[in-house]
């Protein structure tokens, strides 16, 4: 699978503040890439550098192995969260507008087919729905046919329904073979879209990986969670990882089935006991911590 960006040595600054600090990642051809971490983290910055918005205060992007340049944003489609579009304009006619900023673009046909906005496509953009919002503000990133999509925080305000939709069109759109980075909370999101994922905080990158991968390097396959918080010792004698997290004791093990006798003991209660495989959620607690950040 070629390459069509790499970041290079990428650090930014804000004054005295160091933002991103030395970063470098190569985004495949075709791939979904993940850019995840708390607040604060430097995604943002990250995201903007990357689009070419931001210049980086060292190193540089280079896409398909060439510095980027001019030519670069008629090339790349980014889903800001929000776009500031003239009221009296349509769906249809918002999409006609973006497509005179490009040289080539794709038909608004098919962006609003793609994007399911066959229903809305005569109607004012400011008296759509969230959801429709959304899929409106992704047919416009899509619009100049790009062939890298950045899509920052897609997902955020929707409802459950709207984001499991949103999730299928972004997969239609990696069907067509097109490359997408992403910034998102949503850790059920990253495991849903991404191929690769890159875990950012205070501007480093902590684990960088598939989310398969990264699960397996990071965890045993199981977890079980106890209610309450055990002292460690109770587990001593067990081939586990013991951890505790809000109010609870989490064993990590190879597999429940066999440590099941060993749990059957008086000073170890059932009672909310639960069972499940590692996650991503688990991950970034695990990587980025349970600090709140400002
Ligand atoms: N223009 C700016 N001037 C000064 N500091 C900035 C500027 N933009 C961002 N920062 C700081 O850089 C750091 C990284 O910010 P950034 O917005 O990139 O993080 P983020 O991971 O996107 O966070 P969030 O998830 O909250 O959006 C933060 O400490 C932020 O306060």
């Amino acid at each position: 699978m070629s390459v069509l960006l790499s970041v290079r040595d990428l650090t930014h600054r804000y004054g005295d503040f160091t933002a991103v600090n030395n970063i470098n990642l190569d985004v495949h051809v075709g791939q979904c890439v993940g850019l995840l971490g708390p607040n604060g983290a430097g995604k943002s910055t990250t995201m903007e550098i990357l689009e070419g918005v931001l210049k980086p205060s060292h190193g540089e992007i280079l896409y398909r192995g060439l510095p980027i340049d001019k030519n670069f944003k008629q090339e790349i489609g980014i889903q800001f969260q929000q776009t500031t579009l003239p009221d009296y304009l349509t769906v249809k006619e918002c999409l006609k507008l973006f497509s005179s900023f490009y040289e080539s673009h794709a038909l608004i046909s098919h962006v609003i087919q793609l994007c399911q906005l066959q229903e809305v496509a005569n109607q004012y953009h400011y008296t759509l729905s969230g959801g429709q919002k959304q899929r409106l503000l992704l047919a416009l990133s899509l619009i100049n046919d790009p062939k890298l999509i950045f899509l920052d925080e897609p997902t955020t305000g929707l409802d459950p329904q709207a984001r499991l939709h949103f999730w299928q069109l972004v997969k239609q759109i990696k069907q067509e073979g097109k490359t997408i980075i992403l910034t998102t909370h949503y850790m059920d999101e990253a495991e849903q879209l991404c191929d690769q994922i890159v875990i950012m905080d205070k501007g480093q990158f902590v684990a960088e990986g598939s989310p398969e991968q990264l699960l397996n390097d990071n965890f045993l396959p199981q977890i079980i969670e106890l209610d309450g918080l055990y002292p460690a010792y109770v587990f001593n004698s067990l081939p586990v990882k013991v951890s505790q997290c809000a109010g609870k004791t989490r064993i990590e093990c190879q597999c429940f089935d066999d440590l099941l006798p060993a749990l059957k003991r008086p000073d170890v209660s059932s009672q909310g006991m639960s069972v499940r495989k590692p996650n991503l959620e688990d991950l970034f607690l695990k990587l980025t911590g349970n600090e709140l950040r400002i």
